[in-house]
């Protein structure tokens, strides 16, 4: 199994490119589930994730050509609409088949998502939501089945109001709603920036979306997609790892393709701890000096702190000066990078929502063992700051969902490297 070896003490210098968002190429990809003509998406990262999501598409029939950055779906024939428990279970992404699926053929059965570390993560808002639209939908032996009862070709139009905003949730329903009959309106729909690429990706395969990136969107349902051409959005939760990163370590970056204004409320944290950061063309300049100021936030929904930058951010707070208060309100087990930037000299307590984070002076290096994706980030974080050697094991859970993190910081003179 890989592990990073990380020798801490360098500030970062310089420039790293910002790689196309995970979790727009991951919705976009099932997008393509929707047109007979062939999509285009640019900007895709180099992901695990992405890897998968090829994978299951390709086994329900789809052709799908990669080359480098550039991924060509061709989704003309299917062969069977399924997304199997083996697929399934490393990436709970694929639940976005269902959509697709059950609006272009009228049919899908897709693996309840795998269990995952950071809290157990439902899906019964999904299948409220395309119940409503007209399908029937059973769950029997870990699987979703769903199919439109007979005589019904379509989905049909309908108003859905979530019990609390969700991501995925949202870009299911918006995917199902643009080849249903009728109109359909999300309301306490997400306003992620990736929502609004998705849906700007729909309307250039000829949906009719109005409102996307407000909690009201509305879509008048069309009887058929076309293939497009789409630029996946720049991942602005990349863009945040990197920007803690630099200002951890006391360094000096310019993140290329970065999207200051998908970053606000971690932007203005970053600012009230003492780094300069300021958008500019083409990207993100940060710059910090010494020892940063601890900030206290809370995650909450898109525009507010994102709860897949909490890790890193309290990486941070872990060495910067005085004490903050972090509050998870997202998921109910997010603290798993806790216990491991403990075991690097990090001084943080948690009870319940919260974790107390009294910044210290140093972090000695250590063994560390990651337990999900953003957690994973954290210690890396906190690996380039701390004394001595870290090593961070089970890093398949970093590969996941950023593109070649350790050459990218290798890039900006961390020493960094991948062991077996
Ligand atoms: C692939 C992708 O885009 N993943 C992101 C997406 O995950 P994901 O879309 O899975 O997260 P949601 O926005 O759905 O989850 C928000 C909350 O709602 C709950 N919930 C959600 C759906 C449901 O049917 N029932 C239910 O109870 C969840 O358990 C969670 O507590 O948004 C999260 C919140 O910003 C991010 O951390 C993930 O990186
Ligand atoms: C939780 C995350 O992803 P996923 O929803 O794919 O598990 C994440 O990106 O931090």
């Amino acid at each position: 199994m890989d592990k990073l070896l990380i020798r801490g003490g360098r500030a970062l210098q310089g420039e790293v490119r910002i790689s196309g968002a995970k979790n727009a190429a991951l919705p976009e990809l099932c997008a393509a589930l929707l047109t007979d003509e062939p999509v285009v998406l640019e900007n895709v990262p180099h992901l695990q994730d992405v890897a998968t999501m090829v994978t299951l598409v390709r086994n329900m029939g789809v052709s799908v050509e990669r080359d480098e950055n550039r991924v060509r779906i061709d989704a003309a024939k299917l062969s069977s609409p399924e997304a199997p428990y083996e697929l399934v279970k490393t990436m709970r992404a694929s639940v976005l088949a269902l959509g697709p699926l059950l609006a272009r053929f009228g049919e899908a059965t897709v693996s309840l998502p795998g269990g995952c570390a950071i809290g157990s993560r439902p899906v019964d808002q999904h299948i409220k939501g395309l119940q409503a639209m007209g399908a029937e939908i059973v769950v029997e032996h870990g699987y979703i089945i769903a199919r439109l009862p007979q005589g019904r070709s379509r989905l049909r139009g309908a108003a859905l109001r979530t019990d609390m905003i969700t991501v995925t949730g949202t870009e299911n329903f918006l995917m199902a709603a643009c080849l249903a009959e009728g109109e359909t309106v999300l309301e306490n729909a997400a306003q992620e920036p990736e929502i609004t690429d998705l849906a700007e990706m729909l309307i250039a395969m000829g949906a009719r979306i109005q409102g996307h990136g407000t909690s009201r969107i509305t879509i008048q349902g069309v009887e058929r997609l076309h293939g497009a051409t789409h630029q996946v959005v720049a991942d602005r939760i990349e863009a945040g790892t990197f920007l803690c990163a630099v200002a951890a370590t006391g360094g000096e970056a310019l993140l290329r393709h970065g999207r200051a204004d998908h970053l606000e409320a971690v932007i203005d944290k970053l600012r009230d701890a003492g780094a300069q950061v300021e958008a500019v063309p083409g990207g993100i300049r940060i710059r910090a000096q010494g020892r940063l100021t601890a900030q206290g936030f809370r995650t909450t929904e898109y525009p507010g702190f994102p709860t897949d930058m909490q890790a890193q951010f309290m990486a941070l707070n872990a060495i910067s000066r005085g004490a903050a208060q972090v509050t998870e309100t997202i998921f109910e087990n997010r603290f798993m990078h806790v216990n491991e930037l403990l075991r690097l000299g990090a001084k943080i307590q948690v009870e319940g929502k919260v974790a107390l984070v009294e910044g210290v002076e140093r972090l000695s290096g250590a063994t560390v063992m990651a337990t999900d994706l953003r957690a994973s980030a954290s210690l890396v974080i906190a690996g380039l700051v701390a004394e001595g050697e870290t090593v961070v094991d089970r890093i398949y859970h970093l590969d996941r969902g950023y593109d070649r993190m350790e050459a990218k910081l290798r890039g900006l003179g961390a020493d960094i490297e991948r062991i077996k």
